[in-house]
């Protein structure tokens, strides 16, 4: 097995840390550029394998999209390829296959698409045999699976003959990335009303435009987490602007609690160590790629935390739930279920002198676990796994540790 030894790093001299693009930008911005008549003028897109795994589908259209293991890519190809009537069969990883699709698909039939389970009902493998013409233009469809199913829709919606009116049901998680979506869309030129749980897209072209994507607040929360960690130490995160699309930037707000203070200047965002104010409870609803972040930072700083708004992360890469709690018991810290869906992160008490971290297929266990090198050598296992969404990571952390 290909491993990566982290030896401890208590503190660390300035440094600055260049960032990826966003791949929950980038992968919208490429969907929304194929279903553009005119030329777009796209720059940064992500150097993420989801984000490049979508521009090599969209180039060569080959009759199976296979995405690996990208969910935004199921996602947003299913949708895209059904209305632009193609035949297709969608794939990925086992892990994709067992990832559900069936909100996305029931919308989509209801819509006039012609898709059909090719092994287990509500899950990938798909096969898609185009479009019948637009069936409904108001659908239903709860928000508290995925968000994926609803950016997916939203984004086709102006390419409807009647347009679409979507009304969300239930409680709806991973909203900033719904108004991700809205915005970005906006910015192509698309008009689109957001009542209470009704949004309303007609049916429009897209507009070209000049498009940069911002660099990622997921792929930064592993920084502030190692600065949090850390006995001293600063670090300037390029490319971070205060107004983000990305929810994922409620991290400042979380690492304020955590002891780090944040400063925007010019070109990105100055990370410095401040008093631990503490932290009570967090829900992640909106934010779910940020839990694991913050699981281990809080488990590290010795800091007792109720967790809320982690119903999706059973469904995604692995059960970041299971995985978090295997993990964090290898340095005596526990993520505890309790009544209602909140689960008490209950902090370290000791931490070995070497912890080796199994990584679960999922980059955000890789890259949340690094922090650990902070206070005990880390040994991580199949580090490339970091690739889905941020290939040049351990490049940054050899940053930090060559100022050491
Ligand atoms: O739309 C997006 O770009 C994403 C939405 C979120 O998923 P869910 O909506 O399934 O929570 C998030 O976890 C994922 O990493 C990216
Ligand atoms: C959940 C994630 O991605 P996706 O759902 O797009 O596979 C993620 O990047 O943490």
């Amino acid at each position: 097995m290909n491993t990566i030894y982290l030896k401890q790093i208590p503190s660390f001299p300035s440094t600055e840390i260049p960032l990826p693009s966003s791949k929950s930008e980038s992968n919208r911005v490429l969907i929304i550029d194929a279903l553009t008549d005119g030329e777009n003028e796209i720059s940064n897109l992500a150097e993420a394998r989801d984000t490049q795994t979508m521009i090599r589908l969209l180039k060569t259209n080959p009759p199976v999209f296979d995405v690996l293991d990208a969910g935004t890519t199921m996602r947003f190809l299913t949708a895209f390829a059904a209305v632009t009537n193609q035949n297709k069969v969608m794939t990925g990883t086992a892990r994709m296959c067992e990832r559900p699709i069936g909100i996305l698909v029931d919308a989509l039939r209801e819509l006039g698409a012609d898709i059909h389970y090719m092994n287990k009902e509500g899950y990938p493998p798909l096969a898609i045999h185009g479009f019948k013409g637009q069936l409904v233009d108001q659908i239903s469809i709860r928000g508290d699976v995925s968000s994926q199913y609803i950016s997916a829709l939203l984004m086709i919606a102006p390419l409807l003959p009647n347009g679409l009116s979507l009304e969300l049901t239930g409680k709806v998680g991973s909203v900033t990335y719904i108004e991700m979506t809205l915005e970005l869309m906006k910015q192509f030129g698309v008009a689109y009303t957001w009542e209470e749980n009704i949004i309303k897209v007609g049916s429009q072209k897209y507009h070209s435009t000049a498009f940069a994507v911002e660099s990622d607040w997921s792929g930064a929360s592993y920084w502030f987490s190692l600065l949090a960690c850390a006995e001293s130490g600063s670090l300037f995160l390029k490319g971070l602007k205060k107004d983000s699309l990305q929810g994922d930037s409620k991290i400042v707000e979380i690492m304020d609690h955590l002891g780090v203070k944040s400063e925007f200047v010019e070109g990105g965002i100055q990370l410095t160590k401040q008093k631990v104010k503490g932290l009570k409870s967090w829900d992640f609803t909106h934010c779910p790629d940020l839990a694991q972040t913050v699981a281990v930072t809080c488990a590290v700083l010795g800091q007792k935390v109720d967790f809320s708004g982690l119903e999706s992360l059973r469904i995604k890469e692995t059960d970041r739930i299971y995985a978090l709690q295997q993990e964090l018991a290898k340095f005596n810290a526990q993520l505890l279920e309790g009544e209602n869906e909140v689960f008490t992160l209950i902090p370290s008490v000791e931490i070995p002198n070497e912890v080796q971290i199994h990584t679960y297929d999922d980059h955000r266990m890789a890259m949340a676990f690094m922090p650990l090198m902070t206070k005990t050598n880390v040994i991580i296992e199949d580090p490339e796994v970091v690739n889905k969404s941020y290939p040049s990571f351990w490049k940054h952390v050899e940053l930090v540790e060559l100022e050491n």
